[in-house]
């Protein structure tokens, strides 16, 4: 029975895997991840890691029935996973209790096989594994457990899946989660069929994502122990599903960031929840600036860079490009003008105020010197023709380039989050990544011993400047103390917000190249 905010007390029957991703190991983290409290009977170790399963211990059935009778003789079991029992003496173990102490959920993972292809069930036990599934509210196949499960092929379709999953469902008496996590294809549905039920035999149909990662070790088994967990506290599987399938999504998107192993690696269960650790101070801007190691050198890489340095970068481009910073400067000037707008303290508001200010100061200035000696209109610019600025008369003479448009865009979207440190860490990246370029470009350019003839020298002499070089290291602490005080939700977006800046200013340097 629903427990309506009680913590559900949920065991898993499972195996051990070491690496941490499957078996008893994932589930101890989704239970928990869910709000459970987790408990554990090991039916079998495994030696696996993210790539596969090396060896398999069984201990004797009779030692996993003294597991069961210890817990269930003392702690009152509100709902129990079961996943690789590994034989049959360990399957007629749990019938038998199962049996005896008939617990209020029980979801039922019939493990046979795992993601490496490493077979995790013993040939004689598929018929005791049969007799066991009845026992069951919730049976949980992949895609080729259901067609070995009902001796058919494996289903090609979703529609082939659904009838398939009904067809177990019929000859279980059990609920089934048809899933779709082993079809092609750019959606992950899932489904909750089950042909008794009194409403129809589909519960719940969701429709997801399908997550582009090789991380996904591990993924039944987390789902079907967040399910139990879940399940008992709601007592309603369509939404337990619902609960769990997102939070799956979320924990396959953040697997990225656990890099464990070099395989099928894990998913990361605790993406949503804030660690228990406070970050230090600088600790959450400097995880920014790594995930975007990537994108820095290929930055570092690009010719943009390699011309401007050298003096070969072509009039065109270095015209494009100060034509489109003027562009892109306004743009910015009133997304910093927005951050400004939310910024928790006055001493940041001041800050971001003044970042905004000093773009359109930066913007004329560049109006003034180095547009009037590259005059230009960008050849491929689209839209908005030009028009007569508000103030002072001067005439914007290009439209914004496909790369501004869609950079200034995507920070405009930003700010529509409404979050403080959504848009900080959106704003982040031109400040961060110019500096850093700026300061690598002008240091190797101040060592040459022909700087003074430099065709780019004066525009190389102004990433110098210490009062931006200062900017930017408030802008990162300020970033960063927003950071340390965003939920883990709100991290996951800055992230995300982060990179995609990252990628935009790369685009940016590149743009000359490929628009001008
Ligand atoms: N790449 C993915 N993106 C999003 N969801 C996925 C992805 N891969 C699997 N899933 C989801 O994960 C859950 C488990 O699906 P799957 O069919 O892969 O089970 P499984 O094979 O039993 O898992 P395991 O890898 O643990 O053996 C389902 O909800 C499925 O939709
Ligand atoms: C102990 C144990 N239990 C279950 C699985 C299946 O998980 P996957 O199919 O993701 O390898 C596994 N590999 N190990």
């Amino acid at each position: 029975m629903a427990r309506a905010g009680a913590i559900p007390r949920v065991l898993s029957i499972a195996g051990s895997d070491p690496s941490g991703g499957a078996g008893i190991q994932a589930d101890l983290k989704s239970i928990a991840a869910m709000g459970g409290y987790g408990m554990a009977a090991i039916a079998a170790l495994t030696a696996q890691n993210t790539r596969g399963v090396t060896a398999v211990h069984t201990p004797p059935a009779e030692f996993l029935a003294a597991q069961l009778e210890a817990v269930s003789s003392d702690i009152e079991v509100d709902a129990v996973k079961i996943g690789m029992l590994g034989t049959a003496e360990a399957i007629r173990t749990v019938r038998a209790w199962l049996e005896r102490t008939r617990p209020p959920v029980v979801v039922l993972d019939p493990v046979m096989i795992a993601t490496s292809g490493d077979r995790l069930l013993a040939d004689d036990a598929e018929e005791a594994l049969a007799a066991l599934l009845p026992q069951a509210h919730l049976l949980t196949p992949n895609l080729p457990e259901l067609a070995a499960l009902l001796k058919e092929p494996v289903p090609a379709t979703w529609e082939e899946a659904l009838a398939a999953g009904l067809r177990l469902s019929e000859r279980t008496g059990s609920a089934v989660l048809v899933k779709g996590g082993h079809l092609d294809g750019a959606d992950c549905p899932d489904a909750l069929v089950d042909a008794r039920h009194e409403d129809g035999p589909v519960l719940a149909e969701i429709g997801g994502r399908r997550v582009a990662t090789q991380n996904t070790h591990g993924t039944g088994c987390s789902l079907s122990s967040a399910l139990a967990t879940v399940q008992a506290r709601t007592g309603d599987w369509a939404r337990s599903l619902a609960v769990t399938k997102e939070w799956l999504e979320g924990a396959l998107t953040a697997s990225d960031r656990l890099e464990v192993g070099r395989g099928h690696g894990p998913v990361h269960h605790f993406h949503h929840a804030e660690a228990a650790v406070p970050l230090a101070p600088g600790e959450f801007a400097e995880s920014l600036w790594a995930d975007i190691a990537k994108v820095r050198a290929e930055i570092d890489a690009l010719p943009f860079v390699a011309e401007l340095e050298a003096g070969t970068l072509p009039e065109a481009h270095f015209a494009y490009y100060l034509t489109q910073d003027a562009l892109y400067l306004n743009g910015y000037s009133r997304v910093l003008a927005r951050v400004s707008a939310l910024a928790p303290t006055e001493e940041e508001q001041l800050f971001w105020a003044e970042g905004a200010h000093a773009c359109l100061e930066v913007e004329a200035e560049l109006h003034r010197t180095w547009l009037s000696r590259h005059p230009t209109v960008a050849p491929d610019a689209a839209g908005s023709p030009a028009e007569a600025a508000p103030t002072g008369g001067r005439a914007v003479t290009a439209a914004q380039g496909p790369v501004t448009k869609a950079y200034v865009d995507h920070l405009l979207a930003a700010s529509a989050s409404g979050s403080y440190a959504v848009l900080a860490a959106a704003a982040l990246p031109c400040y961060w990544i110019y500096a850093e370029v700026g300061a690598a470009l002008h240091s190797r350019h101040a060592a040459r011993s022909d700087a003074a003839d430099h065709p780019y020298g004066a525009w190389i002499g102004t990433y110098a400047d210490e009062r931006f070089a200062e900017a930017t290291r408030r802008a990162i602490a300020f970033t960063d103390a927003a950071g340390r005080r965003a939920s883990a939700g709100e991290q996951e977006a800055m992230r995300e917000a982060f990179m995609a800046s990252s990628v935009y200013e790369r685009e940016f340097f590149d743009a000359p190249r490929r628009h001008a």
